[in-house]
């Protein structure tokens, strides 16, 4: 997502502590901690390479070990570079911690899912969790009894047996998607945005519909990214904890400030003004006034902030991602004519040109679903897992994995896995379909039991909009001065979700007349 939402933050700081206030500030703390945590991790290292191989990495530097090597941007990227220098596990050392990069399918799986009672767990993040406040919310909840109940109860608006509650609302957003976009088709990037939010805000809170510049879509987007610097960001007090006790004045301290703010904003605002609704009986049914009536009638099972963040972390979660997975499908069908056609003539033989396309659909809809796998498969909106941690020391394929590692999972480096995908950089539909359909890369939502509990609704939503746009409207090339097609080049950023840059594209209507499917209802 696009840094740039974040507003007014304070002055920009440097993660790793680069900054020259922060630097003069530890000039005598840094070195006493780094000699003691050197001489700790050199003898501990030496004991663990007696009887195992290394894992291998980058050459660490003497005390800072591979401080410089963290790679806060694009993470994916250095991943993959890693990985061809030096196999499925790269590990770095960074004051004491270590970090390993995960970038084959067979080791991922096998630590994630098949050893996942270790590697389920998720590090404490001293920044994120402890500073900034997320260590309420569900994606940094630590393995145990919490995340089960937390899941458990998730499951009253995600599970698959309840998402037919949530048809209606995904065609209701999927109709005002068309007709925004009929009107003002050069916005169309922006409605899907629009459509995320909403639709995830409406199913949590049952707040009425959102608007393009809704102050509720702008403070999600900012969140987003409040959570990507905080998590993915690479912060010196992550490395070093005794850092939190510097004064509130030092310049990551206000940062942290600044962001626990936004997310108390996030977890507050909505779920107060469902209280207001409640109060005044005038609440929509969702899941959030389902379980406040509970409060009331002194039936509910859970407290109030168990409820309040697993509505934020849904909201929360739900946003931005199915965002980037729609803006992504754009894209591919704008540089895709042929599967574009494909998927069109798909609909026009299974739902014509009466109706618009529904969820019952899908099963006579196959070329479309592989259409949507391989967006996601093509550009994984997620490229790296949320890190998660080892509980305890393994031993794997020869190496010691120690306890409280940190371990990231590259799903770009699933999507991109000869041994499970062919022609890996191509997009290929077609690769799902046949007599030796390769797997559908379910990955893209994570592996084991941190995967993503959205990814069902996901894949919906991303299959209604697919189907609702490609019925109505040609996704064709804008043209350059001289009347050529602009066929733009893929570029991406964002530090946790990568979205596509803005790219030129126009938005036309598929025949005479189609405009009657989506204008009156
Ligand atoms: C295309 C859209 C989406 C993608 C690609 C995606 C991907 C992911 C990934 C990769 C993770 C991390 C898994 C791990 O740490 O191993 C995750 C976690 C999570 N996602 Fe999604 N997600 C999407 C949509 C959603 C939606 C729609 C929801 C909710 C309605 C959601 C809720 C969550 C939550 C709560 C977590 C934290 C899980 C945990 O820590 O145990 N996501 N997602």
């Amino acid at each position: 997502m696009n840094s740039s939402t974040v507003s007014a933050p304070p002055p920009v700081f440097s993660p790793l502590g680069h900054g020259s206030t922060f630097a003069f500030s530890l000039a005598h703390l840094i070195p006493a901690i780094l000699a003691l945590l050197a001489t700790y991790n050199f003898f501990r290292g030496r004991k663990a390479a007696q009887l195992h191989k290394r894992i291998p990495g980058p050459r660490a530097l003497p005390l800072l070990g591979n401080l410089l090597d963290w790679p806060s941007e694009h993470q994916a990227k250095s991943m993959q570079v890693w990985s061809e220098r030096y196999g499925p596990i790269t590990k770095l050392s960074i004051l004491g911690k270590n970090i390993l990069f995960l970038t084959s399918t067979q080791t991922i799986t096998e630590l994630l899912s098949k050893q996942s009672a270790v590697f389920s767990d998720r590090p404490q993040l001293v920044f994120s969790q402890e500073l900034c406040g997320l260590d309420v919310l569900h994606p940094m909840t630590p393995y145990g009894p919490d995340f089960r109940e937390q899941r458990k109860f998730m499951k009253e608006v995600l599970a698959p047996e309840v998402q037919k509650r949530h048809e209606g609302l995904l065609a209701e957003e999927g109709r005002r998607l068309l007709r925004a976009t009929f009107d003002n088709p050069k916005d169309a990037v922006r409605y899907l945005r629009r459509f995320s939010t909403s639709f995830a805000l409406r199913m949590v809170y049952g707040l009425p519909p959102l608007e393009i510049d809704d102050p509720d879509v702008l403070l999600a987007e900012e969140m987003m990214a409040v959570s990507e610097y905080a998590i993915v960001g690479g912060w010196a007090v992550d490395f070093i904890p005794a850092l939190k006790h510097l004064p509130s004045w030092i310049p990551f301290k206000r940062r942290a400030q600044y962001y626990r703010a936004k997310i108390n904003e996030m977890m507050s605002k909505p779920w107060e003004a469902v209280k207001q609704q409640v109060m005044d009986g005038t609440a929509t049914e969702s899941f959030c006034s389902i379980n406040m009536e509970k409060f009331v009638d002194g039936t509910s099972k859970h407290t109030e902030i168990l409820v309040k963040a697993t509505a934020a972390a849904i909201y929360g979660a739900a946003s931005d991602t199915a965002a980037c997975a729609s803006h992504n499908f754009l894209l591919a069908m704008l540089l895709h004519p042929d599967v574009q056609a494909k998927a069109q003539t798909e609909l026009d033989r299974v739902v014509g040109h009466d109706r618009l396309p529904c969820m019952a659909d899908k099963a006579r809809l196959p070329f479309l679903v592989s259409v949507v796998w391989e967006v996601l498969r093509w550009a994984p909106p997620v490229p790296v897992a949320i890190p998660h941690r080892s509980r305890a020391d393994v031993e794997f394929d020869g190496y010691m994995i120690p306890e409280d590692s940190m371990l990231l999972a590259s799903l770009y480096s699933m999507s991109r896995d000869p041994t499970v995908h062919t022609s890996v950089e191509d997009f290929n539909p077609e690769r799902f379909l046949g007599d030796k359909p390769e797997p559908q890369p379910h990955y893209a939502f994570g592996v084991g039991p941190r995967r993503c509990p959205g990814a069902d609704l996901a894949v919906n939503q991303l299959f209604l909009q697919a189907a609702y746009i490609l019925s109505c409207f040609n996704i064709k090339p804008a043209l350059d001065e001289n009347g050529a097609e602009i066929i733009p080049v893929p570029t991406f950023s964002g530090k946790m979700v990568r979205t596509p840059n803005e790219f030129p594209f126009v938005m036309e209507a598929r025949y005479p007349g189609v405009e009657r499917l989506f204008m009156s209802s």
